[in-house]
């Protein structure tokens, strides 16, 4: 079964056409990746995906319904790479406003917390965190909700090497339960973790693969050597 399903997308922001005519599925309860340098257009594909971005043409429809649909509020989560928590109130607090607008209690609150890693922290200011922590308890106030579908920008940057296994983690914990995530992200070794690749090159979608398949089609174990390669063989340049 699909979660999303995007057909011929195209999104202009300011004079640029960003994305010029995405097509693609992602398959529900797995974890995709979408993989692309900087400015590739990511983010602008992951705020079309929740509903936040104009659209020129094309359709995205998101667990059967029209992205941004009101009935899809409580069935999506978005974590953009600006943490969205308030900065006067503790990990805890935060965690638990959240959950009464989702209508959770203090309980599924304080779990989230302790999922992203922040229970010794849940007493703390979010202004006193660091950038990684701040990043965290967002994404804490994105779980409490239970989403079908989980939409992370970036979710992984400036945080230390132990932190970010654990993340990917609990990422396919949620998978096994269920959750379909999308996880952006533009460091290739990441792209290693997701059971479903995207990628991205100036807003087209040079790729719709897997990691194995990935490799055997770039000819190299390492994954960003094979996204090279398969670059080089889309461009005609000799790989
Ligand atoms: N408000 C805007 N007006 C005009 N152009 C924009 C606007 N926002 C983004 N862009 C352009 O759209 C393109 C895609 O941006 P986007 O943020 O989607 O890329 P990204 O792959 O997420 O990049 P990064 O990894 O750096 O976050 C970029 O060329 C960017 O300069």
């Amino acid at each position: 079964m699909d979660a999303v399903t995007v057909t011929d997308l195209v999104v202009d922001r300011g004079r640029r056409r960003v994305l010029p005519g995405l097509s693609f599925t992602v398959p529900a309860g797995r974890v995709t990746g979408l993989l692309g340098p900087s400015g590739s257009g990511k983010s602008t594909l992951m705020r079309a995906l929740v509903g936040v971005q104009r659209v020129r043409s094309g359709t995205v429809t998101v667990l059967g319904r029209p992205a941004g649909s009101a009935a899809l509020r409580s069935r999506v989560g978005y974590v953009t790479q600006a943490p969205s928590v308030y900065a006067d109130l503790t990990v805890r607090e935060n965690a638990r406003y959240f959950a009464a607008l989702y209508g959770r209690g203090a309980r599924a609150a304080d779990a989230a917390v302790a999922d992203v890693g922040l229970a010794d922290a849940a007493g703390q200011l979010v202004a006193d965190l660091s950038g990684g922590q701040r990043g965290r308890a967002s994404l804490a106030c994105a779980l409490v909700g239970d989403p079908e579908l989980l939409v992370l920008d970036e979710p992984t940057v400036g945080l230390d090497p132990v932190l970010r296994v654990e993340l990917w983690e609990q990422f396919h914990a949620l998978a096994r339960a269920g959750t379909t995530l999308v996880v952006s992200s533009h460091v290739m070794d990441e792209a290693a973790r997701c059971d479903r690749l995207l990628l991205l090159r100036d807003g087209a979608l040079l790729a719709d693969t897997t990691p194995a398949r990935l490799r055997a089609d770039g000819r190299s174990d390492d994954l960003e050597a094979a996204f090279l390669n398969v670059v080089r063989a889309r461009e005609g340049s000799p790989a």
